[in-house]
């Protein structure tokens, strides 16, 4: 896959240790600062979000700018197309980065724009500062946090982090990350038997705890989402598409667990959230550019999930069916 290595780019990947697949920490993880989200509210078209259609960490970033109504004020570039050193940024065409008279080809331009001696890789997603060349940040969570607490004028009131869960919420996602939303790449990536099979038991006693979780609420936490559910909902969707296949984690797919199946579609189908789902782009970008499990890049037929089928959960929580707001 390559990476940045002191602002250059090589055919260095340092994530197998032993066989296993090691994600590393994003480098601009730090929490984004009060001062920056207040920026973000009053300077429409000064921060870009920067994601793929394929990734689901990119989604995660994507789905928070939907549903805080954010899509004036924080413009979105699609990173697509042939992966010749790492993301291309346009298709393999080149693109202008914003406010400059810079154009760039490869994602990873855009992180020595912002650090010239950077080592590391360069991923998706990314929040770009337009006016002074940084990046803000490339991890999911902190980006969906501090969009979370933007406020703008024609906003819903919503609320994705309440205050009273915040440990739990931290628990839950943490949880989730090494079981499934990440342990699905452990198994996809591993480079020895014994690192794939400890990562899919682990892929599967997470479903399975989730699944019971979800006999007893609509959402994780009760009958209202909160952003664990939605980081949750792009590893889900992906499941049957991606992972079951590519990465091997095929004891059971999604549709075989009716409360987790019909969660996701619960998910799918709220207003807006459809729109930042694009299937066909998620199966063949993953399909394509993983060439160590698929050497002929063929892409599969999808499956037939109907998405878009009653999922019925309302009816459990209807009478508490209370946002909470903040
Ligand atoms: N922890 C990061 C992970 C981001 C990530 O790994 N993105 C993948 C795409 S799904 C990527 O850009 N991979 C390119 C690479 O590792 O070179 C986050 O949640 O934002």
């Amino acid at each position: 896959m390559g990476m940045l290595y002191k602002g250059k780019w090589t055919d260095r990947d340092d994530i197998i240790h032993n066989g296993a697949y090691l994600r590393p920490d994003s480098k601009y993880n730090s929490s984004i600062s009060a001062d920056i989200i207040e920026n973000i509210a009053n300077s429409p078209g000064r921060y870009w979000l920067i994601g793929s259609n394929s990734c689901q960490w990119s989604q995660r970033a994507m789905l928070m700018r939907t549903l805080k109504k954010l899509d004036h004020v924080i413009p979105l570039h699609i990173a697509h197309g042939p992966r010749l050193e790492g993301y291309a940024i346009n298709g393999g065409k080149v693109w202008n980065v914003p406010d400059t008279d810079l154009t760039i080809q490869h994602l990873h331009q855009l992180y020595t724009l912002s650090d010239r001696h950077y080592t590391g890789r360069s991923t998706v997603p990314v929040l770009w500062d337009s006016q002074t060349r940084q990046i803000i940040s490339n991890e999911s969570s902190q980006i969906m946090l501090a969009l979370d607490k933007i406020k703008t004028q024609d906003q819903l009131p919503l609320n994705y982090y309440p205050p009273s869960l915040n440990e739990k919420m931290s628990d839950m996602d943490n949880w989730i990350y090494n079981g499934l939303s990440n342990g699905v790449y452990k198994a996809g990536f591993a480079q020895s038997q014994d690192a794939y099979d400890q990562a899919v038991s682990l892929v599967f006693s997470t479903l399975g705890k989730l699944e019971q979780i979800l006999t007893e609420n609509r959402f994780l936490f009760g009958p209202n989402q909160t952003a664990s559910d939605w980081k949750l909902f792009t590893t889900l969707i992906r499941f049957d598409l991606v992972y079951f296949t590519l990465h091997r984690c095929q004891k059971r797919r999604l549709v075989d667990y009716p409360n987790l199946w019909a969660y996701t579609r619960d998910l799918y189908q709220t207003p807006s959230i459809a729109g930042t789902v694009d299937i066909t782009t998620i199966v063949a970008a993953s399909f394509q550019n993983d060439t160590a499990n698929n050497p002929h890049n063929i892409i599969p037929v999808l499956p037939d999930l109907d998405w878009g089928a009653p999922h019925n959960r309302d009816i459990q929580s209807a009478s508490q069916n209370q946002r909470i707001t903040g």
